[in-house]
């Protein structure tokens, strides 16, 4: 898939949030999206997945089905989940079941919860479900990790590899530094309106130290400044 010289902006007399972006990613192949906020990691999802259409420029060979997950489901839709999740899945030929990711993401209790009745957490785990039960070909996920529970993050990095090893192609956005769980990936990084490719991520390894309580955000915020990426600070001793 290639994004050939795309720009974009908000309304015909909008400012430009990207200009002339050239980016690819092959088949099989994974892209973490990285920046500060506001920077135009979202919209540049949205081109890619097809949700928007660039204001220049052309995407070609977008693999399909997509896979959309956005940063925040909309929940405020009338349907249970196994409602929602069954309608979604009639828009599509081929299918996993419905009841697979159900049980897969842990939301088996919440089959017939109405959508407008769940916590944010579970909410975004009925994206990833409608996202994933077309078998998509090319997935794009939006901060993933965010308001998810321990379990549900776990499953992110499998789901991915699991796409990637049919071929199909993941785009994940990343702010909280997540990145390290997916080895092998491109990363493009968007700063003023431009895009840059970085080449195929080190394989990273895992640190685990344990500092005082008191002292667990300033070495963390240390960590980062020093370039490192902080995957989890835990309070509760687990050593
Ligand atoms: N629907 C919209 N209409 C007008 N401007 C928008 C719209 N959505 C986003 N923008 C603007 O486009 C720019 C890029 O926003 P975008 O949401 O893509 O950034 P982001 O990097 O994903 O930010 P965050 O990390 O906070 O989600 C911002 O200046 C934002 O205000």
């Amino acid at each position: 898939m290639r994004l050939d010289g795309v720009s974009y902006r908000y309304g015909r007399r909008g400012a430009w949030v990207l200009r002339d972006v050239s980016v690819d990613l092959p088949p099989g192949g994974t892209g973490v999206v990285l920046g500060r906020n506001g920077v135009g990691k979202s919209t540049l999802l949205q081109l890619v997945a097809g949700v928007l259409r660039p204001s220049a420029g052309e995407i070609r060979e977008r693999p399909g089905p997509v896979g959309w997950v956005p940063e925040r489901f909309p929940a405020d839709q009338p349907f249970t989940v196994h409602g929602y999740l069954t309608a979604m899945a009639r828009l599509h030929p081929m299918t996993d079941p419905v009841d697979t990711w159900i049980d897969r993401l842990g939301l088996t209790a919440y089959r017939r919860t109405r959508l407008g009745d769940l916590s944010k957490g579970t909410a975004q785990k009925v994206g990833l479900a409608q996202a994933l039960i077309p078998r998509p070909k090319l997935l794009v996920l939006d901060e993933p990790w965010e308001g998810l529970d321990a379990a549900a993050r776990e499953l992110v990095p499998e789901i991915v590899e699991e796409v990637t090893a049919a071929g199909g192609i993941v785009l994940v956005s990343d702010h909280r530094g997540e990145t390290g769980r997916l080895p092998g990936a491109i990363t493009w990084t968007v700063a003023d309106g431009t895009v840059t490719q970085g080449d195929v991520a080190q394989a990273h390894a895992v640190i685990e130290i344990a500092v005082p309580a008191a002292e667990a955000e300033a070495t963390a915020a240390d960590l980062r400044a020093a370039g490192h990426d902080v995957i989890a600070v835990r309070t509760k001793a687990v050593v």
